[in-house]
């Protein structure tokens, strides 16, 4: 049984959702695992981390910047996984090569994979349904519904059903 971090920076919440999900499957498969905002989180005392992110215009939260740059040294020597989280809208087929940089900081990930991070995914996100500004509200308005929260609960379970394997093998 491990004690997990689950630290996440989030503007609107829904990362915060996911963070929570991925906590409460690594509860149900036995672990000790509580969510916490990384702003306000250390990773001293527990044995791995899952460190998350909303992702705006291509880059992770402060907090989430912050907490992977302050623990690094804490995170080189445990395991730990990162999620970015954002895309939504409709798919785009024709999306250019390097549209990845949108979805996941590629200096983060560079960071991350230093540190010997054992994964690195993107889960969908949720368009703020509280618009705070005109491209927020923008946003909303011009996204159809069914595009609007692409968060995927088993895709997200799953992902954490293989963090909690790694921790028991
Ligand atoms: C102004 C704005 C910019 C965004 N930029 C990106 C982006 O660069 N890449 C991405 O994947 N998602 C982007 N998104 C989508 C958000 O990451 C998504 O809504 C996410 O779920 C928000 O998470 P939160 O509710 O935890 O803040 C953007 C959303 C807004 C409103």
């Amino acid at each position: 049984m491990a004690h997990v971090l689950v630290a996440y920076a989030t503007k609107h919440q829904s990362t915060a959702e996911i963070a929570e999900a991925i906590a409460g499957e690594l509860r149900a498969r036995g672990h000790v695992a509580e969510a916490a905002e990384a702003g306000h989180a250390t990773a001293d005392g527990f044995d791995a981390v899952v460190l998350g992110s909303a992702t705006y215009a291509g880059r992770w939260r402060r907090e989430a910047r912050h907490f992977l740059s302050h623990e690094r040294d804490r995170l080189a020597a445990m395991p730990f996984w990162v999620f970015s989280s954002g895309p939504i809208g409709e798919p785009k087929p024709d999306a250019p090569p390097d549209d990845d940089k949108w979805l996941e900081p590629r200096k983060v990930i560079e960071q991350a994979e230093a540190l010997g991070v054992r994964e690195h995914v993107v889960f969908g996100g949720h368009v703020p349904q509280d618009p705070g500004n005109f491209v927020e509200r923008a946003m909303l308005q011009n996204t159809p519904e069914e595009y609007q929260d692409l968060r995927d609960w088993d895709e997200i379970r799953a992902w954490a059903d293989r963090i909690a394997d790694a921790l028991s093998a």
